[in-house]
């Protein structure tokens, strides 16, 4: 028997997971259907590109893109301890004060910037910035770049040559402009909400983490979560929580964790054969993701990243890395960064870039034929266009029917199609124009606004951002209230990328670890930190 079960061991599980049980007397179980973080990989950040090859990822088949011609293109999430924190590009961006005002004015009360700002400073332990912004001493490493290609450089100032301003900080409150991204890293290593949170708690006797664990139903019995059934080693076990029942499985993964335990849109539950346990219309809707385009381009010579695929400059960089623990393997590639404007009716920043000084890099991007390559991605930070998470089967191995529905509003391609214009005009710039020979993808400059929508369609994919399937808010659709606790279950609770009303105008990984900080805070009873925080009726 345990006090709380936290299923789903990510940015956000391995959060919760370690708070609670930093009371002794607190009993905590914390499964992850993924194996442990053994894997070098995860750890030297350069190879971060090499955990998506393995299992450490989930690879959802999503459904035929309606509005990009039919494809579907590759969707992935982490499946491993530490879940997106431990293969992700370690960006480390909040998104915009404006992101959490909007949440608490659209009904997520309690959960405006001056909110959830405390907690995003408890999370951190900045290596350069402190004060009423950053934190310090927390958890989570958060470092300037231990090493920056020259190219990143370039690319840095040849925004600066089209006009744009030179930010220092993207966290500080404003977004806008051109820099180098901090990252979630310490000592010239990734940390992983796992490295960051169970890593130190690992000796709590009261701490009991589960891998290669996959949570199957939520026990509901008196409109009460008293537990979760399980596979693990191929068995289906039951564990029993006191208190709480804590889903944190991710974006697709708690929609879906959901829906198998009969909470969900009653009609839906029924035609796939599920028991309907409590109706919950908003359980699958308002899925949401950002959308990246990828503009990649063949270079003059060996002035990228691209050099160390040769086996002799993999030896040089590695010999740096254990003699001095700097060099190429501590960068995380995305080096650069850029908030911009993409439409006139939009005040703030709406289009994010990063900036690779290598190619063939992330999921699904191209290398270059030559071998030497550069790529900008662009997304749009507040998509408009919202996707589902449905069941296919009542069993809870199979996967979730996923549909992002990409680009369904045509605003979303018109301003991509601008965030494509700004991001070749860089490239032109006089401080990369000497290292560039030609675009290769696409394979020219484009002239025309109608040839970059058609661009777009045809090109993009998923950011690796999804969120909001079960969303926070008050309102009937919404799944769970501004505490997190599911509507009209007892004991269930929440907490992860998938309760975002609206996705932040950024990465999403320091959002999941802010979302798991409140959420201890919240189960402990401590919540006069949001003094903001009504909730109707109460
Ligand atoms: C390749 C990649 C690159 C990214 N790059 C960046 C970046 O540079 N910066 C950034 O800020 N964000 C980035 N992101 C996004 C970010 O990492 C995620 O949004 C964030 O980690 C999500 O946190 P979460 O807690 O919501 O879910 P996750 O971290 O996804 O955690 C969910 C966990 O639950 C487990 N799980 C699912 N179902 C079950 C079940 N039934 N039983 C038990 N366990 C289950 C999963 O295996 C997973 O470990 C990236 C994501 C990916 C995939």
């Amino acid at each position: 028997m345990y006090d709380y079960i936290v299923v789903g061991g990510g940015s956000a599980g391995c959060t919760i997971a370690s708070r609670l049980s930093e009371s002794s007397d607190t009993r905590v179980l914390l499964l992850e259907q993924g194996s442990s973080d053994w894997n070098p990989y995860i750890h030297m950040p350069v190879t971060y590109y090499k955990t998506s090859k393995g299992d450490m990822l989930t690879r959802y088949k999503i459904e035929p893109q309606v509005h990009q011609g039919g494809i579907t293109p590759e969707f992935v999430q982490g499946r491993v301890l530490g879940g997106g924190s431990s293969v992700n590009a370690m960006v480390y961006i909040r998104g915009c004060p404006e992101d959490y005002d909007t949440w608490a004015r659209e009904g997520a009360y309690g959960w405006a910037y001056r909110d959830v700002l405390p907690y995003f400073r408890k999370a951190e332990d900045n290596e350069r910035f402190s004060g009423e912004t950053h934190g310090v001493g927390g958890p989570l490493g958060v470092s300037d770049q231990r090493h920056t290609h020259y190219l990143t450089k370039a690319w840095v100032r040849a925004a600066q040559e089209l006009g744009i301003n030179f930010n220092a900080d993207f966290n500080s409150g404003s977004q806008a402009g051109v820099g180098l991204y901090q990252v979630t890293m310490r000592n010239g290593l990734r940390c992983s909400a796992a490295a960051a949170y169970i890593r130190p708690a690992r000796k709590r006797k009261n701490l009991t983490v589960h891998t290669k664990s996959k949570g199957l139903k939520i026990l509901v019995e008196n409109g009460r979560a008293v537990g979760i059934e399980y596979l693990r080693d191929g068995k289906v076990v039951t564990a029993r929580a006191e208190r709480e029942v804590v889903v944190c499985s991710g974006a697709i993964g708690s929609p879906h964790l959901l829906l198998c335990s009969g909470i969900g849109p009653a009609d839906h539950l029924r035609s796939v054969g599920v028991p309907v346990v409590h109706d919950l219309p908003g359980v699958g809707q308002n899925l949401q993701d950002h959308f990246d385009m990828f503009l990649i381009y063949e270079l003059s010579g060996a002035h990228s990243y691209d050099k160390y695929k040769k086996l002799r400059w993999q030896a040089w960089a590695g010999l740096q890395y254990a003699l001095f623990r700097n060099g190429p393997v501590t960068s995380n590639i995305c080096e650069g960064g850029l908030f911009w404007y993409g439409a006139d009716d939009d005040k703030l920043p709406n289009l994010q870039y990063h900036f690779l000084p290598g190619a063939g890099v992330e999921e699904g991007s191209d290398s270059v034929p030559s071998g030497n390559g550069c790529t900008t991605n662009v997304y749009q930070t507040r998509p408009r266009s919202r996707g589902t998470v449905k069941l296919r089967s009542a069993d809870p191995t199979r996967f979730p029917i996923v549909d992002p529905n990409y680009l369904a509003e045509e605003y979303d391609v018109e301003v991509l199609a601008e965030g494509v214009r700004i991001g070749q005009e860089i490239l032109q710039q006089k401080s990369m124009a000497k290292f560039v020979s030609r675009p290769y993808r696409p394979m020219e400059v484009i002239k025309t606004k109608a040839e970059r929508m058609r661009f777009v369609r045809e090109t993009g994919q998923g950011a690796l951002h999804p969120s909001g399937a079960c969303r926070m808010g008050t309102d009937p659709m919404a799944v769970v209230d501004p505490y997190l606790r599911v509507h009209g279950i007892d004991g269930l609770r929440v907490a992860d990328t998938s309760i975002l009303p609206r996705l932040v105008s950024g990465n999403t990984n320091a959002p999941a670890i802010m979302i798991g900080e409140r959420t201890a805070d919240f189960i402990r009873g401590n919540q006069v930190a949001s003094t903001e925080l009504r909730l109707a009726g109460e």
